[in-house]
C-alpha cells in the first residue's frame, strides 16, 4: 500500500485542518471557495472559471465514479469541459479510489497526480464550509510539512482570464449564422450547446478586437477572477453595441455586459457555487433550477434605465441576468448549459439563436 501523507489546510485567519493527500504533491495556495453539488467533479474541475482556486465539496463521498476519458471529438473534450484541470486544488472528505461507472478510465487521483493538481481528503468540509460562509471565502494554502512552504495568493488581484483564454482564433462548425465568441475561459459545453443550433462560432481570445470581424451575433463567455481585470473585452463589447447585432453573455459575460452597458459588479460573501440554484425570471413567478459557479455579482442598483433585471436568485435577491429594454442584449449569471447541472435553461440558446 501506498504511504499516505499527512497535509495541512490553512487560512488566512489562521484557521488550520488536517488531512491526507490523495493527488500531486505539491503545495497549493488560492482563493478557497465551497461546492455543493452532489456530483460533478470531473466537470467543475476543468471548467475555466475555477482558475485560482481551491475547490471544497461539501458531499461527502467524492471519487467513487472516477474520471471519464481525456478524448477528445474534434476540437473538443468529449466529456470535459476544457484541455485540463484549472482548479488549483481539490478538498474533500471522503476520497474513494476505487470507483465503478460505465464510463470511467482512471480515479481521480490519478487524474490529480498526472495533472499535478493537489487534493487532500478527511478534512470535515461541512466545518469548514460553515466557516466560509460565515466568514466568506478566504486565501488558503495546502502544505506538506513546514507553513511557509507556499505563500497566500489572493487569484483575484490575478488577471486568470488571460490564463486561461485562446491565444488564437478557433472556428467551429460551417452553420450559416456566425456567432463571435469571446472566450474569457469558456467552457466546452456552450460551444457544444451553440453547434447543436447549426452556427459557425469564431472562437477569439478575451482581449481580441473582435469587431472588424463580420458577425450576425455575439456572445461573452464564462471566466475566472474579478471581472474588473477585463476592461479591454468591455470596451470592445460597448463599441460592439454601436452594431445593435444579438449579444448573449453567460456567467462572465454577463458581469461584462453589465458594465459594458455601464453597471458595476462587486464580490459576493462567498459566491454561489452548485447545481440547485433557484431564480425567478423577472415580472414572472416562473421559477428554474440552475447551475452556478460565481463569486462577483452584477449590482442591479447601478443599472441604467435601458436595462432590466432578467432574472433573480431566490435565496439571496442577487442579480441572475440582465436585458436591454429594447435592443436584443441579454445574459444570465448562472450556466443554462449546465455541465454538470440541471439542463431546465438551455432554452436561452435558443432564444439567442431564433433573435439572429
Ligand atoms: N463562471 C464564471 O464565469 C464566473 C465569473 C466570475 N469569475 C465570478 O466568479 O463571478
Amino acid at each position: 500500500m501506498q504511504k499516505q501523507k499527512n497535509v495541512s489546510l490553512i487560512l488566512d485567519d489562521g484557521s488550520k485542518f488536517s488531512g491526507i493527500s490523495f493527488g500531486y504533491e505539491r503545495p497549493t495556495a488560492g482563493e478557497v471557495v465551497f461546492n455543493t453539488a452532489m456530483s460533478g467533479y470531473p466537470e467543475s474541475l476543468t471548467d475555466p472559471s475555477y482558475s485560482g482556486q481551491i475547490m471544497v465539496l461539501t458531499y461527502p463521498l467524492i471519487g467513487n465514479y472516477g474520471v471519464p476519458a481525456r478524448s477528445f471529438s474534434g476540437k473538443l473534450s468529449t466529456f470535459l469541459e476544457s484541455e485540463k484541470i484549472h482548479a488549483d486544488g481539490i478538498i474533500v472528505s471522503d476520497y474513494s479510489e476505487n470507483y465503478s461507472h460505465w464510463n470511467a478510465t482512471e480515479s481521480l487521483g490519478e487524474w490529480l497526480k498526472q495533472e499535478k493538481i493537489t487534493g487532500i481528503t478527511g478534512i470535515d468540509t461541512r466545518e469548514l464550509t460553515k466557516l466560509l460562509r460565515e466568514k466568506g471565502s478566504m486565501k488558503g494554502k495546502i502544505v506538506f510539512s513546514d507553513e511557509n512552504e507556499i505563500d497566500f495568493i489572493d487569484p483575484n488581484k490575478i488577471n486568470q482570464v488571460a490564463r486561461v483564454s485562446t491565444t488564437e482564433i478557433i472556428t467551429y462548425g460551417n452553420g450559416k449564422k456566425r456567432i463571435v465568441l469571446v472566450d474569457c475561459g469558456v467552457k466546452h459545453n456552450i460551444i457544444r450547446c451553440l453547434l447543436k443550433r447549426d452556427v459557425t462560432v469564431i472562437r477569439v481570445p478575451w482581449d481580441y478586437d473582435f469587431n472588424a470581424i463580420e458577425y450576425d451575433g455575439l456572445f461573452i463567455s464564462n471566466g475566472p477572477g474579478d471581472p474588473d481585470t477585463c476592461g479591454i473585452t468591455v470596451k470592445h463589447i460597448r463599441e460592439a453595441m454601436k452594431k445593435e447585432k444579438p449579444i448573449f453573455g453567460i456567467c462572465m459575460g454577463n458581469q461584462l455586459l453589465a458594465k459594458a452597458g455601464g453597471a458595476n459588479t462587486y464580490k459576493l460573501k462567498y459566491g454561489h457555487r452548485s447545481h440547485n440554484q433557484p431564480v425567478r425570471l423577472v415580472g414572472t413567478e416562473k421559477c428554474f433550477i440552475t447551475s452556478q459557479n460565481h463569486g462577483f455579482a452584477v449590482d442591479n442598483n447601478t443599472l441604467s434605465d435601458e436595462w432590466t433585471p432578467l432574472f433573480v436568485n431566490m435565496n439571496d435577491g442577487t442579480n441572475e441576468g440582465i436585458q436591454h429594454k429594447n435592443k436584443p442584449f441579454f445574459s444570465v449569471q448562472f450556466h443554462p448549459e449546465a455541465a454538470s447541472g440541471p439542463t431546465d435553461t438551455e432554452f436561452l440558446f435558443d432564444r439567442f439563436i431564433e433573435m439572429i
